[in-house]
């Protein structure tokens, strides 16, 4: 595992397929299948609405182990004392760093190899290349980068690195970690299923043993 974050398996809540009344269940059984890290990301919520979910899940999450992330929301993060996703339109991982200290969880989109300045990349605990693939569950990503878009980044950087966007089998997962990933990020593939514990267990299945078969 590079550094101290557990990246393996990220999963990305999402109103239409996490709905208030079942999203802590939704989130319980992905950790119960092998999930490592959660990531609350929820655009319709009011800020009270989001502010309280966060604190709940947090409280769920923490004796399992399990840090959580709120998208965007820099001021929910340092609110509630959880960590914070930010993309490239979204405030600077520097900015993140600065409002949530130096232990905070500050996840960064990478959508561009050529455009990783040192000093957000130094900001940053983990770094999401954005796309891997095209994907339903959000259409408005820059344009995939596929396995050699992972793998360049994985040349310019030592920081924890999952692939995100259209991950939708394990099949897809071990080809993100043989790229160079350490982990996935996933939406569909664990809230969209039928049985969603059992879905990230084969998730997870997957990423396991392709990083036992990577280079370390
Ligand atoms: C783990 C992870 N990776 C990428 C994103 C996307 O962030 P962004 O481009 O800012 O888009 P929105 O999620 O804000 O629509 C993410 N949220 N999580
Ligand atoms: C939240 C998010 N960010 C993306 C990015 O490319 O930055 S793709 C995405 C959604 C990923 O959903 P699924 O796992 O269902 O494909
Ligand atoms: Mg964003």
């Amino acid at each position: 595992m590079r550094g101290t974050l557990d990246v393996r398996l990220y999963v990305v809540t999402e109103p239409s397929l996490t709905p208030p009344p079942r999203l802590i269940e939704s989130c319980l059984a992905a950790v119960r299948g092998g999930a490592t890290l959660v990531q609350l990301r929820d655009k319709q919520a009011t800020d009270d609405e989001l502010l309280l979910r966060a604190a709940q899940l947090r409280d769920v999450l923490q004796p399992h182990g399990v840090p959580l992330v709120v998208n965007d929301r820099l001021d929910v993060a340092r609110k509630v004392g959880i960590g914070v996703h930010v993309g490239v339109h979204d405030v600077a991982p520097v900015v993140a760093r600065e409002v949530l200290g130096p232990a905070a969880v500050v996840g960064w989109s990478v959508e561009d190899p050529e455009r990783m300045p040192p000093e957000q990349l130094a900001a940053s605990s983990y770094l999401a290349a954005s796309p891997v693939w095209v994907t339903p569950t959000k259409t408005d990503t820059a344009h995939p980068l596929g396995p050699p878009g992972v793998a360049a980044i994985r040349r310019a950087t030592d920081l924890p690195l999952v692939g995100i966007g259209g991950i939708n089998s394990p099949e897809r997962a071990a080809e993100v970690i043989r790229a160079g990933a350490d982990g996935v990020a996933v939406v569909s593939a664990v809230f969209g299923a039928d049985d969603p514990q059992a879905a990230a267990a084969r998730l997870r299945a997957a990423v396991d043993e392709a990083l036992r078969g990577a280079t370390p």
